[in-house]
């Protein structure tokens, strides 16, 4: 079935929004686990707007599931992910400046320095996942590249999905079957929602794992964080049934 992690940097966010330390995002962590987060997910930037680096170092010591950094492999962040060694990397090919993760990784155009960055985690036992919309061309390419995974890129999906669901999933069936035929596993995320995951995850064959931040931790204003999070893991029931 697949599992779900929970991205945290909402909450760091909020913690940020007055300098101190409410929330806890230590404390939100070891929660959304015991309400049955399957995974922690975090995406440090280089502006420290939401997650700070001494968090991922804070988080190390506390995470008991998955823990997945994402981010744009520059010096820094290899430097970090190093350090911390976490289960999973996601590399993600944003610029600074960007507002929210808005595009995958062009493997071919990128290869040489994706090459010996995943080979440098992977050494380090750490599982690589490439950020990558639905392109043969680029699932292809990180399979070359010796990358474990592939996150597909929803924001597509999750646009398309109220109009027309089985076109707005199609691709993404498609690239699912592809990777899963070249040995790659598939994750997902950006933009899944307790709206359209379910049929997304019941359409995408071998669907390993989601990320899941702004829409759960939106969700969890009304219903209550552990409530939510028992919400998106039934989603993953039904989809698996
Ligand atoms: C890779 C991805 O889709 C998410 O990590 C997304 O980038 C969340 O980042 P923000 O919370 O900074 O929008
Ligand atoms: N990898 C996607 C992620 O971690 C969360 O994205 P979103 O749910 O905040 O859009």
């Amino acid at each position: 079935m697949t599992k779900l992690s929970v991205n945290i940097n909402k909450i760091a966010t909020l913690r940020n929004a007055r300098g101190g330390d409410v929330p806890n995002l230590v404390q939100v962590a070891t929660d959304c686990e015991s309400f049955g987060a399957q995974g922690i997910t975090i995406h440090p930037r280089p502006d420290e707007r939401h997650i700070r680096y001494n968090d991922v170092y804070d988080l190390k010591k506390i995470v008991t599931t998955e823990y997945n950094i994402e981010g744009y492999p520059s010096e820094d962040f290899i430097k970090l992910v190093l350090d911390n060694k976490p289960t999973q990397v996601t590399l993600v090919p944003d610029g600074p400046d960007v507002l929210t993760s808005n595009a995958g990784w062009d493997t071919i155009a990128h290869a040489e320095m994706l090459k010996d960055v995943i080979a440098t985690f992977k050494e380090n036992d750490i599982r690589v996942s490439l950020f990558i919309e639905c392109n043969e061309d680029y699932i292809q390419g990180a399979a070359d590249l010796g990358a474990d995974r592939i996150e597909l890129y929803t924001e597509d999906y999750a646009n398309g999905y109220s109009r027309d669901p089985e076109n707005a999933v199609a691709p993404y069936t498609y690239a699912a079957e592809i990777a899963n035929s070249l040995g790659l596993g598939v994750n997902a995320g950006h933009d899944l929602s307790l709206e359209n995951l379910e049929y997304f995850a019941a359409n995408v064959p071998g669907l390993l794992e989601v990320s899941i931040g702004h829409a759960l931790i939106s969700d969890a204003l009304y219903f209550g964080l552990e409530n939510t999070i028992q919400q998106y893991r039934r989603k993953l029931e039904n989809a698996s049934r």
